[in-house]
Formats: structure tokens, C-alpha cells, sequence
């Protein structure tokens, strides 16, 4: 079924509206009910900051270097959490401890008195400035300054100067993203939404069924455009080649559909190397910098001409070579901007010196018209440069940057794209003749936050945007939820898809659940998996019921242990963790026998001689995750995760804490299977699943299927309930 283009954009510009507002409630509630000092407990910000330094970074912005207040004295008085009443002398000024990393962006403001009220909070975080964090010290930590708070300057609605002044104090808060983020997305339905029929390229027509894709010769190797390949890597397993030729033969859109561990990147890497043998022009995305970043890494060695654009601050220190704001600097052609740059730093200095308030103003206007300077020679570099690679990177985000404003790309690659919102890939796409994306919608979709927002019934959307998108065309029952690589099987079928099918990583017994339930039983595990067990390890392990065994059940059915609704405050303070919806609202959930469980297995698996970092527990609930924290400091260098966080992740041996126990069956967030197949596909040589399988058969099918599965394959246990009490 054809879609029409118009309506299809404002459906997304109305569903992204609505998540805005999702999120900036959900935002606004995170900062409305915690006190500052609450947030960095919870490890998501920094309080009773000053600005100890400023200067010019990349890209013309400007860098603030955060440290403590001095004025504080000795640190670990009382608020600063995180184990600070220990330190020794010297260590003063270190800052607590704290979950803010380099590349998170963060909102700094004036942090409120203690006695402020809301509205004056409220003020001061419109007054407030968001930025990258750069570097994290020990006692330092810098932050990139927005361009758009620098430009604030001028206006007198805030900005930089504002903070400065008066040496206020200051503090940061970890935010979701940052606005640009979707008004790239925004910016890009609008175009969609205005394009006449006539300018819909033909590629456009096949995303949208408005054309059939091009029909690709049964055997592929007639393909004037695949022919004979010399693959540059031969060892590569036979569905992975035969994806590749498919997204050769392909004129408009191919999707390499990628099951745990079946090598999705390593054929990506391929495909890149081949189409440029082709001498295809390519833009590489994915929906996170990490999942840019390992394919530049590697790529890399391949010696392409590669660019990676994105801010250096969110880029892995080995992709960094290759970024556009290091080449432009180290490149001939960045020897122009480095002038300006050196003015720039020589007025930021200037800034510090002075306390007049008019005087200051004067050198924001000249640092304003210098960073003008810095961005158009900047600019004149880098389209020189990008024009000159085969291969560019980049984010999808970051795929709509002025860099690449009036860029072709004969092929355009969007990995991971079952984890990106289809506006997000649209940024991308509107550049390319052709797509190919990589995913697997059978695992987690991207977190989506307005969970009302199905286009069921528009008007009954909350928040104004919602409500004024309502009078717009929306198409029924249309979610953010829906990625592009769903929405394109669903629209083709399975014609313009290729499965990769060996895996390697799990051990057999672990991959026939998902494989038979979701996979249709077509998954093949290497030979060198298949049979891995954990004391096959390259290390020491004892053989015990544990270490010989891939697949345990310890089924806690009969009701003795039973769930708990995690309370918010408690939640809040379980250090480090992050603050999510879930955690705010307390509707969390916890299991403390099974915790309990947790321990005891981790404890046999140690003792068996597995180090506890090839050890991971995963869980669907942050409340539980707060309950299991203890078991970083007795087994350090064991990991703990959501499901939702460990997906793309894997370990030698995983615990998966299903948490529900309950009279009635409920299984809540149990209930999306995509979530359990991320869960059960973790580990390589051991899973041990802790559930109460009376409750969880209750759930679902899957759910049903899954428990009888293991009932019948697993080494299933009962706890026993007298060892369990040294653990409880
Ligand atoms: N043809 C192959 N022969 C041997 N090993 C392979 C082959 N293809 C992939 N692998 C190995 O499988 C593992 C997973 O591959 P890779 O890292 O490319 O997967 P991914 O795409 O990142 O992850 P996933 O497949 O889970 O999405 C790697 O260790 C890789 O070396």
C-alpha cells in the first residue's frame, strides 16, 4: 500500500511534537522534584560548581572549565556523596563522585539557593546554557558551550556572559539530547511534506511504495553491478555474502537483516570496501556515535580515504584521526583558520579580566564577529575536504550539518537503522540514490517516550503541539515506534531483505529459543561457539554443575518470592544509577529473593574461578538493578545493566533476573518479547535465567513457550532456601 508522502510527513512532525512534549515534561519533572543535591546523588549532576577557566575549543567554541567552589573548603562536608568523607589531604578540590561522562550534554546553570523557589528555579534554567561535556578530571570538568547560548550574548537573555559574571555559582545537569537534534528531524519532514510529486526521485517513490523496487536477477552474480567479486575478506560465511551481493544488485533499497552476533558490521565493512571498488560515493550512519565510530575503527585499517564528521568531544579517541575538525586543523587548508583562532583565545583571556559588565559586552560583540570569520573559513576547509572523500560518517543527526548541505552520496548505509526513528534516517536518506540499512527489528526499537501518542485518535494526544498537529492529516494508528526498516518489510515483504544466518557467539543450547521462536529456526551457531562452555575459558575454571552447564533455570515459582513496587525516593538514592521514567514514577519493580539468587550464582560462578568481568546481570528494572548495585564492590569488575542498556552488548556468562512474582500473572514490561530475545541473547557460554515461571507463563505466548523451553532444556533448579539466607 502506497503511502502519501504529505500526509506521512506531518503524521511524523506530529508524533515527534507530541514526544517533544513527552520530554520535556518528563524533564521538567526530573528537575521539578529533585533538589539539585538529590540529581547528583543519583549521579546525573554536579553541584556548587565555579567557572575556573574559559577558552576557544574546536570549532570556534567556547570551552568553560568546571571545578569546585573553593569557597566550599574541604569537599565531603555533608552533600557531596559518593564516598568523599574518606579522602586524603590534597584531594580537596576533587569533585564527587559522579555519572557525567565525556559527550553527555548537559544544561549548566545558576544553581539555586536553597531557599529559592520554583519560579526562581525555573529562571534561572531558561537563563541556563546547554553543552557538551568535553573532559571529565578529577577535579575539573570542561564543557562546550552551545553556539546558539554564545550567541545569546548580545541580547541579554543570558548565555555565557550571564554565568560569569559575579563568579556565580554554578551546577550541570545531565539533559536527553538537545533541541537541534530534532529540529534536523523536523526541518527534514517539513521538506518531505512540501516536495511536489514530480521531484520524488525514483528512490523516494520505492521508500513509500509509490514504485516496486527494481527487480534484482535470481542469480546475483549476472548483475552487471556484483559480477565476479574479489572479496577482500574470503573467510566471510556464505549468507553474508550473498547479502552483500544483494545490496549490490540493488538499485533502490536493500536490508541486511542481522540476528545477534552474526557478524552485521564485519559485513558492512565488506559491502563499504566493495562499493568503493565500484567507485560508489557513500555516506555511512547510524543512530549513535558509537555505532559510527566502530565502523570507522574498523574501516580504518583498510586505508580508505574516510571522514567522520561530529563533535570530537563524542568521539572515541581512536576515531578522532579521522574527524573533520582535526583534519581541518591539521590539513594545509586548516592552516587559515588557526590565526583567528589565536585571537579568539587572546579576547576569551580578556573576559576573565574584567569586572565591567559594559566592557565585557564589547568583547562578546568582537568574539562574535570572530567566531563569523572562524566559522566561514571553517566552512570553506571542510567543504573542500568532504568533497574530496568517498567515505563520509557521520550520525544520522549529524548527516543534516551544514557540512553535507549540498552533498550526493550514490549509497547511503544506515546501521543499526532498526534503532533509529524513520525521521532520524530521513535526515540521511534525503542525500542518497540508494539506501541500505542493517538492523534487526526483532530486537528493541529506539526508546520512544510519548507512549499516548499512537495515531489512534489525534485530539486525544496531550500536550498544545499535539493538540494543534491534531487538524493536520495523520495516518491511523502511525508510532514513532514504527522504524523505517519495519515499516519497509512490511511495505515490500521479504523480497528486499537477506537474513545473515551463522552467529558467533552463543553457544547452541542458549540460540535455539530465540532461534526457532523469532529467527525461523535459522540460525546456524559457528562450529567455534557451538559447544563453548565456560570452562573451556582461556583461563583457569573449575568443572562444576555451573561451569559445564550453558543453560540454568532457577525457578522461583510458589510465591515466596514476591515482587516489591520500588518507592521513588529510595530508588533515587541508590547511587550512581541513572534517573529514568520508571524510577521517577515508582512503578519499578524489585525482587530481593531473587537478588538474593543473583548472588549466590554470581558467588559459584567466582569461586568456580570466572572472573567477574566475563560475569554480567541483566535486568528489565532499574529498581532492581538498584537492589543488585552492592555486587560491584564485592565482585568488582562485574556488570550490571537494563536489558534496555546491554542491547548490541555481550559476556561470557549472563544472569538474567526476570523480577516478576506476582498473584495475578502481571508481567508489565516482561511482555515485549523483543525485550527478552535482547535479554536471552547476551551471553556466549552461560545463561542463567532467575524467574518465578508460574507468574511469567502467565504473560504471554512467548512468555509460555519460553518457560516450557527451559522446563524441558535448562538445568533447572529450585532454590534452596536454607543457603539462600547468608545471601538475603
Ligand atoms: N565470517 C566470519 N567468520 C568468522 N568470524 C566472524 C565472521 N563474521 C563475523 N565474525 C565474528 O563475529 C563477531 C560479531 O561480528 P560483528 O562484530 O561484525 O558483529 P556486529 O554486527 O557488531 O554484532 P551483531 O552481529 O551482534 O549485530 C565478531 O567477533 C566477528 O569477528
Amino acid at each position: 500500500m502506497a503511502l502519501n508522502v504529505p500526509e506521512f510527513a506531518q503524521t511524523q512532525l506530529a508524533l515527534l511534537a507530541a514526544e517533544l512534549a513527552a520530554e520535556v515534561a518528563e524533564s521538567a519533572a526530573l528537575v521539578a522534584l529533585h533538589s539539585p543535591a538529590a540529581l547528583q546523588r543519583a549521579g546525573v549532576a554536579l553541584t556548587n560548581l565555579v567557572v575556573a577557566a574559559q577558552r576557544t575549543g574546536l570549532g570556534g567554541r567556547t570551552v568553560l572549565e568546571l571545578a569546585r567552589d573553593p569557597a566550599l573548603g574541604v569537599a565531603g562536608g555533608g552533600k557531596g556523596g559518593g564516598g568523599a568523607g574518606g579522602r586524603e589531604q590534597g584531594k580537596e578540590n576533587e569533585l564527587p563522585e559522579h555519572g557525567i561522562r565525556t559527550g553527555d550534554i548537559v544544561l549548566l546553570s545558576e544553581q539555586p539557593s536553597g531557599q529559592a523557589r520554583k519560579r526562581e528555579v525555573r529562571e534561572l534554567e531558561r537563563r541556563g546554557v546547554k553543552g557538551v561535556v568535553t573532559r571529565v578530571g578529577n577535579a575539573v570538568v570542561a564543557v562546550a558551550v552551545d553556539e546558539k547560548a554564545e550567541d545569546r550574548e548580545g541580547d541579554g537573555s543570558g548565555g555565557v556572559g550571564a554565568l560569569l559574571s559575579g563568579e556565580k555559582r554554578v551546577w550541570i545537569v545531565k539533559v536527553a539530547d538537545d533541541v537541534t537534534f530534532r529540529s534536523r528531524m523536523n526541518a527534514t519532514m517539513e521538506r518531505l511534506a512540501k516536495m511536489g510529486e514530480a521531484e520524488y526521485s525514483p528512490f523516494i517513490r520505492v521508500l513509500f511504495g509509490l514504485s516496486s523496487p527494481s527487480p534484482v536477477p535470481a542469480d546475483l552474480s549476472r548483475d552487471p553491478e556484483v559480477g565476479e567479486i574479489e572479496w577482500v575478506d574470503p573467510t566471510l560465511n556464505d549468507s553474508q555474502k550473498d547479502a552483500i551481493r544483494f545490496a549490490l544488485a540493488s538499485r533502490e533499497i536493500a536490508l541486511i537483516h542481522g540476528p545477534p552476533g552474526t557478524g552485521k558490521t564485519h559485513t558492512l565493512i565488506e559491502l563499504i570496501l566493495q562499493l568503493l571498488k565500484r567507485n560508489q560515493r557513500i555516506l555511512v550512519c547510524g543512530p549513535s556515535n558509537i555505532s559510527v565510530d566502530n565502523i570507522v575503527e574498523r574501516l580504518a585499517p583498510h586505508k580508505v580515504p574516510l571522514i567522520r564528521l561530529g563533535h570530537p568531544a563524542r568521539l572515541l579517541p581512536s576515531v578522532l584521526n579521522h574527524s573533520l575538525d582535526v583534519l581541518t586543523r591539521t590539513s594545509e587548508a586548516g592552516a587559515i583558520v588557526k590565526d583567528v583562532r589565536a585571537e579568539m583565545d587572546a579576547k576569551q583571556a580578556s573576559i576573565r579580566k574584567t569586572r565591567n559588565a559594559k566592557e565585557r559586552r564589547a568583547i562578546y560583540a568582537d568574539l562574535k564577529e570572530l567566531r563569523k570569520e572562524y566559522r566561514e573559513r571553517e566552512r570553506r576547509c571542510v567543504s573542500d575536504l568532504v568533497a574530496g572523500s568517498k567515505v563520509v560518517l557521520a550520525t544520522l543527526h549529524g548527516s543534516g550539518g551544514f557540512q553535507l548541505r549540498d552533498e550526493q552520496f550514490d549509497v547511503v548505509i544506515i546501521d543499526e537503522a532498526s534503532q533509529a526513528l524513520e525521521a532520524q534516517c530521513w535526515v540521511a536518506l534525503l542525500a542518497a540514490k540508494k539506501a541500505i540499512c542493517a538492523g534487526d527489528h526483532l530486537q528493541l526499537p529506539p526508546t520512544i517516550k510519548s507512549l499516548n501518542s499512537k495515531m489512534t485518535k489525534p485530539s486525544s494526544t496531550k500536550g498544545k503541539d499535539a493538540a494543534a498537529a491534531a487538524d493536520e492529516p495523520t495516518i491511523k494508528g502511525a508510532t514513532l515506534e514504527t522504524t523505517l526498516f519495519d515499516r519497509l518489510l512490511k511495505l515490500h515483504g521479504p523480497s528486499i531483505k537477506r537474513m545473515l544466518t551463522t552467529q558467533y557467539r552463543m553457544h547452541e543450547k542458549i540460540m535455539r529459543f530465540p532461534s526457532d521462536e523469532l529467527y525461523e529456526g535459522k540460525l546456524i551457531a559457528a562450529d567455534a561457539v557451538k559447544a563453548r562452555l565456560l570452562r573451556d575459558l582461556p583461563y583457569e575454571v573449575a568443572d562444576t554443575d555451573d561451569t559445564t552447564e550453558p543453560l540454568v533455570f532457577i525457578d522461583t515459582q510458589g510465591g515466596d518470592f514476591p515482587e516489591k513496587n520500588e518507592d521513588e525516593q529510595q530508588d533515587a538514592a541508590g547511587g550512581g544509577k541513572k534517573l529514568t521514567k520508571s524510577s521517577l514514577y515508582g512503578d519499578s519493580k524489585s525482587n530481593e529473593m531473587e537478588a538474593a539468587l543473583v548472588r549466590q550464582h554470581v558467588r559459584r560462578l567466582v569461586d568456580a574461578g570466572v572472573k567477574p568481568e566475563d560475569i554480567a546481570v541483566v535486568t528489565p528494572y532499574n529498581a532492581q538493578l538498584a537492589i543488585l548495585a552492592p555486587l560491584k564492590e564485592m565482585f568488582p569488575g562485574i556488570e550490571l545493566g537494563s536489558v534496555d542498556g546491554f542491547q548490541g552488548r555481550e559476556k561470557e556468562a549472563v544472569i538474567v533476573s526476570l523480577v516478576r512474582s506476582n498473584a495475578d500473572g502481571e508481567v508489565g514490561f516482561l511482555g515485549e518479547k523483543r525485550r527478552l530475545n535482547v535479554a536471552m541473547t547476551r551471553p556466549k557460554r552461560s545463561l542463567t535465567v532467575i524467574g518465578d515461571s508460574e507468574t511469567v507463563k502467565k504473560g504471554s505466548k512467548f512468555l509460555k513457550d519460553w518457560m516450557n523451553f527451559l522446563e524441558e532444556n535448562a538445568d533447572l533448579r529450585y532454590p534452596d532456601l536454607s543457603s539462600l539466607s547468608q545471601e538475603a
